[in-house]
């Protein structure tokens, strides 16, 4: 998928299809002189001369789309829900075909674009996928239909929708069992049809099926006690297409009450709910401004003769923080490039892939940005990250990628119960995790911690600091997390997990909280526990 990942688009964009073409039409046309000069060919000339002919006019095509293909990619590259699923939709149409195709202008395309390379194109997937994240970032960020087919999205502008995609998003919702969902999008497909073209049968390309579209929203209606509206509309289809027996059948099941099955909605379910509201809330709400209760660490050490980090302490118990720039923006770029050729391995090792839709890789610390990074955690919370074959206190840190509506399904960073099995080993539990945000995200994507109440909007530079166990060494179960789904841009994070080996007298907050050396007691003592 082009765009379930940043990374995998990228590709996508630094794919050249004219120069593509332009090797493949020199090299038949010196093949045809090559045929023309030589004896006993003479019959397949004719097949060879047709066969350059299409190729010219694709050249010449493609040579006149060049722009298109341009805007194609900048359109892709805002990462925005429905500039991309137009973007890709057209891309289809126009040029899906006769890229995937192999036989439409009977030569192997294959030929000009090597497999690798047409793995980057985008796929008829790829847009199934894209009305499936515009239906899932309407349902959690609670969006209008109107304004999501006008193109905005949480106050960023996109693309305007047509009403062939709302038809195939209300299918996407309707898959999801999102049905008052798939309701208004049906309905705004027709709303925007107008009367005369859907009488005219011509369903092209272009179209949607417009007696489809209204016998479903018939059926929805009706599962949703407007059984007389729902009834008109499917009477309607059953006119607009006599001869489509599904439709009829429908029609007839619903008009005498036969066989017809209660909708089944969602129910995603009270926490799944909440999780949802904190992910729309984060994406409206800026971060607190600076309150009394920062906490300002100077630390010296060896590397940082002197250094201040500012800390905003969101929960004490389970220990949660927001640190304020703990990484550069050119070293976040520079964590992002040297991560972007590796993107693709498991993101997350052993972990339930129903957990997470993101791409991501691990950086160990023989990269020196990593080992960088992971001096300074130590720096800053006073533990060790050294790796090591075994016993090891620093994990490789995990580099993150979620393009349009990747996200992350609550969780903790801990052997169980979620499954993320190389959690606990020799060298113990995952004792804290620091996830550093590498880039801003133009909507949505915040990290919510249900239990706690609290959702942090990524900023470019800061990082989060938890402890996945509690002092007295009991997993915290109140540190459960998720990764919001991003709505509009990219979002990239790197995060390093520190195991309790070698760090079991350094934690903060130790025995006594005058041993700690954040005594967050001292200066935070009327933060609210959480709930
Ligand atoms: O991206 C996020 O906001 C959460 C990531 C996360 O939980 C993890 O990497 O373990
Ligand atoms: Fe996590």
């Amino acid at each position: 998928r082009v765009i379930t990942s940043t990374n995998k688009f990228s590709q996508f964009a630094s794919l050249d299809l004219a120069a593509g073409l332009n090797r493949y039409l020199q090299h038949e046309t010196k093949r045809l002189e090559i045929i023309k000069s030589s004896k006993g060919y003479e019959k397949e000339l004719p097949i060879l001369k047709t066969r350059l002919k299409k190729l010219q006019l694709l050249n010449k095509q493609m040579t006149a789309r060049k722009a298109e293909l341009d805007s194609l990619r900048k359109k892709l590259s805002d990462f925005h829900p429905t500039s991309a699923l137009r973007a890709v939709s057209d891309f289809l149409e126009t040029w899906g075909e006769k890229l995937q195709n192999d036989t439409v202008y009977g030569f192997r395309f294959a030929e000009f674009l090597s497999n690798d390379d047409r793995s980057k194109l985008p796929t008829k997937s790829d847009l199934l996928f894209l009305c499936q994240a515009v239906a899932e970032i309407q349902f959690v960020y609670n969006l209008t239909t109107s304004d999501l087919y006008a193109g905005k999205v949480i106050g960023q502008k996109g693309t305007p929708l047509l009403p062939k995609d709302a038809y195939e998003i209300a299918h996407a919702s309707r898959d999801l069992s999102h049905l008052e969902q798939a309701a208004w999008w049906f309905e705004i497909a027709l709303n925007n049809t107008p009367e005369a073209e859907m009488k005219s049968k011509n369903v092209g390309n272009t179209s949607y099926p417009f007696a489809d579209a209204m016998a479903y929203l018939g059926a929805l209606k009706y599962g949703m006690d407007e059984q007389q509206k729902g009834l008109k509309l499917l009477e309607r289809a059953s006119d607009l297409d006599p001869e489509n027996d599904r439709i009829l059948r429908e029609y007839l099941r619903h008009r005498h009450g036969r066989d017809v099955q209660p909708l089944v909605h969602s129910d995603p379910g009270e926490f799944k709910m909440h999780w949802f509201r904190l992910c729309a809330n984060a994406s409206s709400t800026p971060l607190a401004p600076v309150k009394w209760y920062h906490v300002c660490r100077y630390r010296t050490s060896f590397r940082v003769p002197y250094k201040v980090y500012r800390e905003e302490i969101l929960s004490r118990s389970p220990f949660l923080s927001l640190i304020h720039d703990l990484v550069t923006p050119q070293e976040a770029r520079r964590l992002i490039n040297v991560s972007k050729d590796k993107i693709g391995h498991p993101a997350v090792e052993g972990a339930e892939s129903h957990l997470f839709n993101v791409q991501g890789t691990q950086l160990k610390n023989n990269e020196t940005i990593a080992a960088t990074i992971a001096d300074r955690i130590a720096d800053l919370t006073g533990m060790d990250t050294t790796e090591r074959k075994i016993l090891s206190s620093g994990e490789p840190l995990h580099v993150l990628n979620y393009g349009i509506s990747g996200s992350f399904q609550p969780h903790q960073d801990i052997y169980r119960p979620y499954g993320f099995s190389y959690m606990m080993n020799l060298s113990g539990h995952r004792l804290a995790s620091v996830l550093i945000y590498l880039s801003n995200v133009k909507a949505g994507g915040a990290t919510a911690f249900p239990h706690l109440n609290i959702s942090v909007t990524p900023e470019l530079g800061k990082a989060l600091l938890w402890f996945n166990t509690s002092p007295n060494g009991e997993v915290e179960k109140d540190i459960v997390h998720a990764g919001c789904p991003v709505a509009v841009g990219a979002k990239w994070v790197a995060s390093k997990g520190i195991w309790s080996s070698g760090n079991e007298l350094r934690r903060p907050c130790g025995p006594k909280v005058t041993s700690s050396h954040l005594a967050v007691d001292k200066i935070a003592p009327r933060i609210p526990a959480s709930p």
